[in-house]
């Protein structure tokens, strides 16, 4: 008998696919976890045991960092966020809704530019001049495809998980379509290995990218802002959370704070106004307890 460590991949039917260091197998959980109310999810890191009668267990799941998405993946490092130019319609009050909710769960948030090619010309420019400040403050954009196919497989590091958001339409399942392609040429068949077949009750798996993993099935459309505390808002707003060790007072909440470094920098320009009234409108929704209709 012999213990490995390994990542489960897929969830089929009871059954749990772990990607080891021997390349994927199927196990089944110990009914122990049951007891404990404790269930395996795609993306755990999870001690196997194998055994050369051909039965492998699930013996232990190891913590997790987090866990995102319905279906849920845990350890999920980086979102990639689709989010499109046209069809529907860029907004950035949406990308701020995506970028705190992720800021939040302190996962990083990748954004790529969908629809490119449909966008009317001066509409794109307009879009790339507003995503342009959120490289500033600190997020990876991309806005071309090709860019993105290119340079993700690097950005992906060793083991780490990577699942896709954004509105419903906005393109994750095209893109997804497109990167499950070049990882399947590149990796062989995982899919045919973790026996995806019409019969089997398939909720989300992995599959090898770059040096990590990607989460097939796009993680989630609708997002919960009220559940953040209403003091923890603005460090979900990085550039704000930077420039509050300049204000006054530690607890700035940069509304009506005199000497508040983030309000300067708002009239200045520095910090983006639609960034600022975002902010305003999230933290109003929290204190009352709601989100707006469009996102239940
Ligand atoms: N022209 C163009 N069409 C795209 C692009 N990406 C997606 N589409 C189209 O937009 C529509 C919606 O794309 P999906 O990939 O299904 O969107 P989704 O985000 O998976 O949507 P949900 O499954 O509802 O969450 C489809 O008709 C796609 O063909 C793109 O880059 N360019
Ligand atoms: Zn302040």
């Amino acid at each position: 008998m012999k213990k490995v460590t390994g990542t489960i991949v897929g969830a089929i039917s009871g059954y749990y696919d772990v990607e080891t260091e021997q390349g994927i197998v199927r196990t089944r959980a110990r009914g122990v976890f049951r007891d404990r109310k404790q269930k395996p999810l795609v993306g755990d890191r999870v001690v196997i045991q194998l055994d050369n009668k051909g039965m492998n267990y699930l013996i232990e799941i190891l913590p997790h960092s987090n866990e995102i998405g319905r279906p849920a993946v845990a350890n999920v490092a980086e979102v990639l966020l689709v989010i499109s130019s046209v069809e529907p319609d860029f907004s950035t009050e949406l990308l701020d809704r995506y970028l705190t909710f992720f800021a939040w769960k302190d996962v990083k948030v990748c954004i790529y530019l969908s629809k490119t090619d449909i966008a009317p010309k001066d509409k794109l420019e307009e879009i790339i001049q507003s995503l342009s400040y959120y490289s500033k403050i600190g997020y990876s954009v991309f806005t071309s495809a090709k860019d993105l196919e290119d340079k993700l497989p690097d950005l992906i590091k060793e083991k780490t998980i990577w699942t896709l958001a954004g509105q419903s339409g906005a393109g994750k399942s095209t893109l997804l379509n497109k990167l499950e392609k070049t990882a399947n040429q590149a990796t062989g068949k995982i899919s045919t290995a973790l026996n995806r077949g019409k019969h089997t009750t398939r909720k989300v798996q992995l599959f090898k990218y770059g040096s990590g993993f990607i989460a097939d099935t796009p993680g989630f459309s609708a997002i919960d802002l009220y559940k953040i505390k209403l003091n923890d808002l603005a460090n979900c707003f990085y550039e704000f959370s930077k420039a509050s060790s300049g204000c006054k007072f530690r607890s700035c909440q940069h509304i009506h704070e005199p000497k508040c470094n983030v309000r300067q920098l708002l009239e200045s320009g520095e910090i983006s106004s639609s960034r600022y009234d975002d902010y305003l409108k999230i933290r109003q929704e929290i204190s009352d307890n709601r989100m707006p209709e469009y996102l239940k």
